[in-house]
Order: structure tokens, then sequence, then C-alpha cells
């Protein structure tokens, strides 16, 4: 596809309204005035983030041709901002909608279609040598013709370039998204099998209407995510979902990431034999559904956050190992299956984290 020239500077777009608040950033629906092109605009605030992350975000952007990932028109520095220009993703992210029509989940046909786009996505992004390492649907956009990208490479890393973000910042991602090797940093390293585990947990949000442990406070999340069995389709309520979207989900969930399935090798599930078209998935979430900008306006009004706070913590992994390492018996390992061993000294450690935090959780709603 042929790509426009976008202008590089602040004077050429016109800001109309907020659609979108991250952890780092505010997203502008937006006009290119001299394109009479509709836009996203993501901006960044450098007093509040690392130049080099923004500024590699902003480049891996340009960089991804596939259709089911995120691309930026440009980028430039205005003031102390960095600019994204993006396409405009009209029916915005796919946390967004189910928040505001499917608080309880999409139907299956929907999510095969939903996470095969994504999984082509992650195949590419993959192939390349790249890591998402935010996987979540929160950062799953829709655009008005039901078309699917994956967004955000805000904490993306490759695998193949020197001084890039991968030894500065393993701990990286969403805590409930986040898989138990990259929570433990250790016996596996840290590849792009950490993806295919917050895609598995993405398929349990999207069935569910939240993700996995999402009502505990984060590091709550993170002691769960080490010591419970992997969570699965096995609620009374999903008994509305099929056999080949169970069996799908437990072999993302492998405790063990060499015992998960590649992307390439998961597109050819029998699961994804489930997914139809862009075009179904606009007449199926999309009709009906207020703008992408009325449903932040009225998330701005209610000044309610709800729909985002879970998905944007960023939860501070590095504190919570600090203090748990200073525990002179803190070990973690696996037991070269499925499941991972915390020592009982961190289980303690742990119990009273967990209670002073429920207690801290229960005081603040
Ligand atoms: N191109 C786009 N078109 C429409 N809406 C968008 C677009 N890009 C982002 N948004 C909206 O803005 C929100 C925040 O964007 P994004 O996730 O990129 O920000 P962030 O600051 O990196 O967030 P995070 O908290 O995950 O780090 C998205 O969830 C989505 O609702």
């Amino acid at each position: 596809m042929e790509r426009k020239n976008y202008p590089i500077g602040a004077e050429y777009y016109t800001l109309l309204q907020e659609i979108g608040h991250g952890s780092s950033s505010t997203v502008f629906r937006a006009i290119c005035k001299p394109l009479l092109d509709t836009v996203a605009i993501k901006v960044l605030d450098f007093d509040k983030n690392d130049f080099d992350h923004t500024a590699q975000e902003a480049q891996t952007m340009i960089l991804v041709d596939h259709p089911n990932l995120q691309m930026a028109h440009c980028s430039f520095v205005a003031d102390h901002y960095l600019w994204i220009v993006m396409p405009f993703m009209a029916a915005g992210s796919c946390l967004h909608i189910m928040k505001t029509a499917f608080p309880h989940g999409y139907k299956e046909a929907v999510i095969a279609t939903i996470l095969r786009g994504i999984l082509r996505g992650l195949e590419y992004m993959h192939h390349h040598g790249d890591i998402h390492r935010d996987v979540k649907a929160g950062n799953i956009l829709v655009d008005s013709n039901g078309a699917i990208t994956l967004s955000d490479f805000g904490v993306s890393v490759s695998l193949f370039h020197a001084g890039d973000r991968h030894s500065e910042s393993s701990f990286a991602g969403t805590p409930c998204w986040m898989a138990p090797e990259v929570i433990l940093e250790k016996n596996y390293g840290y590849n792009f099998k950490a993806d295919i585990w917050s895609f598995g947990i993405t398929a349990l949000e999207l069935a569910h209407g939240h993700a996995p442990f999402s009502e505990f406070p984060a590091s709550t999340v993170l002691h769960m995510t080490l010591q419970r069995a992997s969570p699965g389709l096995d609620q009374k309520g999903d008994k509305k979902f099929s056999k080949s979207f169970r069996e799908m989900i437990a072999m993302c969930l492998m405790k063990d990431p060499r015992q998960r399935p590649s992307a390439q090798h998961l597109l050819k599930h029998s699961f994804f034999k489930k997914a139809r078209s862009n075009d179904y998935i606009a007449r199926t979430i999309l009709k009906g559904l207020p703008t992408v900008g009325d449903r932040a306006t009225e998330i701005i009004l209610r000044k309610d956050q709800s729909t985002l706070n879970v998905s944007a913590w960023k939860f501070n992994v590095r504190d919570l190992k600090t203090r748990a390492s200073q525990l002179p018996d803190y070990e973690a390992s696996t037991s070269g299956k499925d499941q991972v061993v915390v020592h009982q000294r961190e289980r303690l450690e742990v119990t009273t984290e967990i209670r002073s935090e429920s207690e801290e959780h229960n005081t603040r709603t």
C-alpha cells in the first residue's frame, strides 16, 4: 500500500477530542489539515517518559508493515512532547468496546476473529525478532470497518539490536497479563513465548470481560500467577465455549514457556477456523456503538477510570522483587513442568502482603 506523506509539525494538525489516555500518554482524534484526513495523535510528555523509549516506540510504529500492527504515519517533537501521528481506529480498543457493550465478554466467533488478527501480528513481530511485551485487550484497536491492530509498542523490545530496551528493562508489561518467567526473570531467559502467555490471558479477558485475578492488587496478582495453577476456561459460565477454545488457551498458558507454541504454530490450531472477516466484527460488535470520542468523553465526565485501571497498572516489579530478595532464603524455581514452586518464606511474605494490600484495596473501594 502506498503511504501518503504526512506533514511534520504541530501546526499542520488540529486536535479535536481526547479519545484515550494511557499511563504514559494522551491520545487525540485530530485532523491533518493539508490532507483533510482524520488521524489519531498520541502525545507523550518527555518530562514523564524516557526519551529513548518514546523515540523507539515511534520508530517501531513507523517501520512496521503488517495489517494487524498499528503503524504510524510520522512523528515529531513539539515543545516537550513527542507527537505520534497514526491512522484513526474509530472504534477504539477492544477493552473499551467490551466495557461499553459486552461487559461479560464477547462470543466465540468474535474472539477467534480478533485473536487471529493479533496472532498474525505477533507472528510478524516474532519473525522480525521483536517481542511486544504488553499484549492485552486495551492494546487491541478496531477501526470502523472491523479491522484489528495490535498497538502500543511502548515496552516492546528487539532481540537482535544491541543497546536496545531489552537489557535495560526486562520487567515490562501489565501484571495480570505477565508470564511467570517474566516475573521470575530467571530459568528460561526472556523471549517471545512471554507474548504467547499474554495472548492466552487476553483470550480469557475477551471471554469473561476481565483478565484473571483482575480483582486483586498488582503484587498479589504477581504471586498468584506464580503460585496458582494457570487460569483457564473452567468456570460455570464457560460451558458455552468450545473444547478447541479451552485447549488453545491451555496451550498458551503452560507455565514452562518452552511448552508453549510459537505464534506461527498456534495459527494452525483448529480454534482459528472459527475466525471470520473484518466485516463480521463491524456488523457484530460495532453496530449501534457510541463513537470512541463519545465513550471517552463519558468516561472523563464520570471521572470513571475503571475501564482503564487494571489494564493500565504498570506495576513496580522491581520494588517488589527488591523487597522479596532481601529475605535470606528468597528463591523461586520451576519444577521442570508446569508448576512454579515458591519457597515457604516467600509464601509467608506474600500472605502478609496480600493481607495488607487487600486492606488497602478495601479502604480505597
Ligand atoms: N490509533 C488510535 N485510534 C484510536 N484510538 C486510539 C489509537 N491509539 C490509541 N488509542 C486509544 O488511546 C488509548 C491509549 O493508547 P496507548 O495504549 O497507545 O497509550 P499508552 O500510554 O501507551 O497506554 P498504556 O497505559 O498501555 O501504556 C488506547 O487504549 C485507545 O483507546
